[in-house]
């Protein structure tokens, strides 16, 4: 699909990876609605965005309402939604069992409403939106990508919840194409690596330490949000990606710790 005038909605907007996302698509020629809990963060696209391409909506991906609220927003103001980027997400760790006291049933229920019923928040009232559009070359009609991660293969101690979600969106992926590949609407999932966002700077250092030196093959350092965003963009406008998870992660393995 071609990007010049076309509209897509990016969740987790205000920082890293969904930041480099609207920013790259919107270079590219796309209308951007930013989709994030973190409202002031998120207007630092008004520096990178012309106005009359950027629509900024603050709200949760877990809420049905703050969804069905943007998506409306970005055919009410845009005239359509072609494009949506998930790239909203928590990374809370706790194990299984730490010191006598149980996982926080709390914590896991928040990573995966946010991070795995999130997501498919986004994919299925989006996808009613872009069922609307006119078909365009091949018939599409829209393109969703989302953001799994290594870790739903290799999580390390501590991330049973994260993989548990992320492991939930690559599951979702297959059946969610075969859903939508009808309507001319492809779906994609991103397993990237680690990468330099304010996620892993909130990580214990170590965290980061080990996996750059023992466990990413090469090039051996963090991957960078715009290599991440040049991959959405290609997703995009290459028609023949779908239904499948790409790695994007330097050939990093993770062990347990
Ligand atoms: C974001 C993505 O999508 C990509 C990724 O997933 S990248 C991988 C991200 N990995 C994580 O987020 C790991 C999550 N786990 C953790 O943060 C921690 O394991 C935890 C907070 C859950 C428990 O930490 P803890 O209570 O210190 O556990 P404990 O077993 O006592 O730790 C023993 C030692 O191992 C270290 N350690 C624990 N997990 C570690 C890890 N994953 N890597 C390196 N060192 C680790 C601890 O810092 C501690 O070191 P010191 O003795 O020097 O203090
Ligand atoms: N940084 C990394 O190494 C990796 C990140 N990922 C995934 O990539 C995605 C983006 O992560 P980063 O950019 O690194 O993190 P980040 O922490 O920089 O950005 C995440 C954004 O999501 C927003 N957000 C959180 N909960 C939300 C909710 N309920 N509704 C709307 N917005 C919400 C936050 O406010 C924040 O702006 C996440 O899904 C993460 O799990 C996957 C693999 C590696």
């Amino acid at each position: 699909m071609k990007l010049e005038g076309k509209v897509a909605i990016v969740t987790g907007a205000a920082s890293g990876l969904g930041f480099a996302s609207a920013c790259g698509l919107a270079a590219a020629g796309a209308s951007i609605v930013a989709l994030d809990l973190d409202e002031a963060r998120m207007a630092r696209l008004r520096e990178q965005i012309e106005p009359s391409r950027l629509l900024l909506c603050a709200g949760s991906v877990a809420e049905e309402a703050h969804v069905a609220a943007a998506v409306d927003a970005a055919v009410a103001r845009f005239g359509a939604l072609h494009i949506a980027v998930n790239c909203a997400g928590v990374a809370d760790a706790a194990k299984t069992v730490s010191k006598g006291e149980p996982f926080p049933l709390a914590t896991w229920n928040k990573v995966i409403a946010i991070n795995l019923t999130g997501t498919f928040n986004v994919i299925r009232l989006a996808a009613a939106k872009m069922l609307g559009n006119d078909p365009g070359d091949d018939g599409e009609r829209g393109v969703i990508v989302n953001t799994a991660s290594g870790a739903a293969w290799q999580g390390q101690v501590g991330q049973a919840a994260y993989s548990a979600s992320k492991a939930g969106v690559i599951g979702l992926t297959l059946p969610v194409a075969r859903d939508l590949a009808p309507h001319g609407v492809r779906v994609v999932s991103i397993a990237p690596g680690l990468f330099d966002t304010a996620m892993v700077a909130g990580m214990p250092e170590q965290v980061s330490k080990s996996i750059i030196e023992r466990m990413v093959l090469f090039p051996a350092r963090m991957g960078r949000a715009e290599e991440f965003a040049a991959l959405v963009r290609t997703i995009v406008e290459n028609a023949y990606f779908n239904a499948t998870t790409i790695s994007l992660d330097a050939g990093a393995r993770m062990s347990a710790r």
